[in-house]
């Protein structure tokens, strides 16, 4: 018999890949406080309990007020490189090997930070990850799709000077009123860069706006993707498809994608044959961090150790990792799940 503790330690053990994790949303209260000290940021918190009873919301805007606020106190580059080295050291000791991470540039460059402060932070940590932590990575800069597309245009041309750095773009903020539809210009040129393309949707947007992302912005994978499951037809054209989904079950949970995790359809993704995976978004905000993600999970819908060992190996597959670098972590993964039969 297989125990929720047996379960528990295959997920310890598993090499995973975070493949959606949003940098600005690693910033725990403790962390908040810190920087808003060390910067003399104004922030409405006297203490850590009132950060703590801010960071609770029912929705996604709610959440967003909160998450933009809080990133105000990052100002200079030291402080996105210890939020992001902060979030390597942690992940780490969920035996996490690779990481594709988001961050929001408009998020820095709107309160008037140059876009250099940010990503150079940020690039300093992912770059001494490999040496320090054994993870690799992948750097997403996403737009924000509550604003224009010219601004996401200008965004893309900051970035130009950081181009072979920058692995990929994506879309994130706001999702209900600003379709994929808004951005299909600004993908288009993201992909004559050779950049991958991901955004989020079906998050609590319609599977329509899952099929723009698909028709317009030629997605190469699908943050959230939740909804895509209300359409059978779309359903099928992501399984024929063979795109990922980076699932993430503690965030649908505080934002109220699902009402209780035990609805979470994560197994039912898994038996329709979509690769989802397991990621944690926003860990400060959402209250859980990759293997807490895994475990509650499992132990809410019942994952068997087949489809943890299947959750661990689409991170991979799913990652923008050559194959070769992708057969060699699945091969650790048979190795560690043949180790714990
Ligand atoms: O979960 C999210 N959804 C949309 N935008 C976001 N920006 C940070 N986290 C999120
Ligand atoms: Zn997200």
């Amino acid at each position: 018999m297989t125990t929720t503790d047996d379960l528990d330690a295959l997920i310890a053990a598993l090499p995973k890949a975070e493949l959606h994790l949003h940098l600005e949303g690693s910033l725990e209260p403790e962390q908040l406080m810190m920087f808003a000290e060390r910067n003399g940021v104004d922030i409405p918190f006297k203490t850590l309990e009132d950060v703590r009873a801010a960071y609770d919301f029912s929705n996604l805007q709610d959440f967003l007020d909160i998450y933009y606020q809080g990133m105000s106190v990052l100002q200079t580059e030291a402080d996105f490189h210890d939020l992001t080295d902060a979030y390597l050291k942690r992940v780490a000791a969920d035996n996490v090997r690779h990481v594709e991470v988001f961050f929001d540039p408009q998020g820095h460059t709107e309160r008037g930070l140059p876009f250099d402060v940010p990503i150079g932070g940020i690039l300093k940590a992912l770059d001494a990850a490999e040496e320090k932590y054994g993870i690799t990575y992948r750097l997403i800069m996403c737009f924000l799709r509550h604003l224009p597309e010219e601004d996401a245009f200008e965004t893309l041309a900051q970035a130009e000077p950081w181009l072979d750095r920058i692995h990929g773009v994506g879309l994130d903020s706001s999702e209900v009123g600003h379709p994929p539809s808004k951005f299909e210009r600004v993908f288009a040129a993201a992909r004559e860069k050779g950049l991958k393309l991901v955004a989020h949707a079906g998050e609590e947007g319609p599977p329509d706006y899952v099929y723009e992302a698909l028709d317009l912005l030629k997605i190469d994978r699908i943050d959230h993707g939740n909804r895509s499951l209300e359409d059978d037809a779309l359903t099928a054209r992501i399984r024929e498809a063979g795109l990922t989904l980076t699932v993430c079950p503690l965030s649908n949970l505080s934002l109220c994608v699902v009402d209780d995790l035990k609805d979470h359809p994560m197994k039912k993704m898994l038996a329709l044959g979509l690769k989802a995976t397991i990621n944690s978004d926003d860990p400060a905000y959402f209250g859980g961090y990759m293997n807490q993600n895994f475990r509650e999970t499992a132990k809410a819908v019942g994952l068997t150790r087949e489809e943890i060992i299947q959750l661990a190996k689409n991170s991979f597959t799913g990652a923008f990792l050559p194959e070769a670098e992708q057969a060699r972590h699945l091969a650790e993964i048979d190795k560690v799940a043949a180790s714990m039969v």
